[in-house]
């Protein structure tokens, strides 16, 4: 059960005492993943996965049947300071887009058996620009996390959580830099393509943020002041998939800012989540690393949606598949080496 989210203690209290995957489920998995007609190991990393998946979800012979994608959208007052090669409408447009099916993402969850919606936050209400004070309130950041929390579907056994919003890549590296130091020009790449100049002005933008607010060691206080609505939706969402000890099957360099918030919070608190992909957002590798998530799939990709969590929704499934689904060799009558 989720509690209501009354304001940012709760959310912080309720990340600190979530539960952790289920250990009696964790050593059953274990033990069947030894009895499958397969040599020890042949399955590679996707044992460990299905092992990871049947802990959460407390079955050590569960099924992926109800996964859900979410998109939130927010806009952002950061590219007042023309820090995007695209402009700001075209995160509304997008939106459309995604209700009309038109979107990679929409081909995406479906190719995956997927549940997907969208959320739009505020669109007409853009965050503060970071350059100038914090980008959200306090009551602005609970709302968008409130949002992201009441979004999870309590029956989905999946999730993944995605963004839109055209401006977004700066506030994700400038919470990166917060979080985990080093120059501005370390976390800040290209997003939707800004050229040499833009990424230059970016990286600026990206530096003045977080001299500005960077001093706080807290999570939310960061997601706060240098994020965005649908980041906080995100983080929203995660943590309460956490509580609900529904797997998380994180996106790309947005979305992986934004849940680093909240391994800022209570540690451990992404333990339930793997990265999905490896973002081509430069970064995006080193934020992973930092949070010592190793990415199921390297295709190149930087267009966010949820797109590369999409994906992997099926490299997870066929992992469950296998190990939930293959005969042990005494059920098949195989000699065991
Ligand atoms: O997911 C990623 O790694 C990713 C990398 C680069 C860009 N994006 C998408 O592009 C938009 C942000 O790019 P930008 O250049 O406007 O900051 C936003 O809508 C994201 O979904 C997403
Ligand atoms: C067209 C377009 C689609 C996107 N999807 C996610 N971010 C995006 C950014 C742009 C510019």
């Amino acid at each position: 059960m989720l509690p209501e989210l009354d304001d940012l203690n709760t959310f912080r209290d309720a990340l600190r005492t979530a539960p952790g995957p289920d250990g009696d489920a964790l050593q059953g998995a274990a033990d069947r993943n030894g009895q499958l007609t397969k040599p020890p190991g042949a399955l590679g990393r996707l044992e460990e996965l299905a092992i990871w998946y049947a802990g959460w979800r407390g079955d050590a012979q569960p099924r992926i049947e109800a996964p859900q994608v979410i998109v939130f959208a927010g806009n952002h007052g950061v590219t007042a300071q023309g820090v995007s090669a695209f402009p700001p409408e075209v995160t509304a447009q997008m939106v459309l887009n995604f209700e009309h099916g038109g979107a990679a993402i929409n081909q995406l969850a479906k190719a995956a058996g997927a549940r997907m919606t969208v959320q739009a936050l505020d669109l007409d209400r853009p965050t503060a620009d970071f350059t100038q004070g914090p980008a959200m309130t306090e009551a602005e950041l609970l709302d968008a996390l409130r949002t992201g929390w009441r979004a999870v579907d309590p029956d989905a056994d999946l999730l993944v959580v995605g963004e839109m919003g055209i401006g977004n890549t700066t506030p994700a590296a400038a919470i990166a830099c917060a979080l985990f130091g080093g120059e501005a020009a370390d976390w800040t790449g290209r997003g939707t393509g800004v050229d040499d100049a833009g990424l230059a002005n970016k990286t600026r933008v990206v530096a003045e943020g977080v001299a500005l607010h960077g001093g706080s060691g807290d999570g939310l206080e960061i997601l706060r002041c240098l994020g965005g609505r649908e980041l906080a939706a995100m983080a929203g969402a995660i943590a309460a998939a956490r509580v609900l000890r529904i797997p998380v099957i994180l996106d790309g360099f947005i979305c992986t800012a934004a849940a680093a918030c909240l391994d800022r919070v209570a540690p451990g608190a992404l333990d339930h989540a793997v990265a999905g992909h490896q973002s081509a957002e430069g970064a995006h590798a080193a934020m992973l690393g930092k949070l010592d998530k190793e990415p199921l799939l390297n295709l190149g990709l930087r267009l966010g949606e949820g797109s590369g969590g999409a994906l992997a929704i099926n490299i997870l499934k066929s992992a469950v598949a296998c190990h939930s689904g293959m005969a042990t060799f005494t059920e098949a009558g195989v000699s065991e080496g």
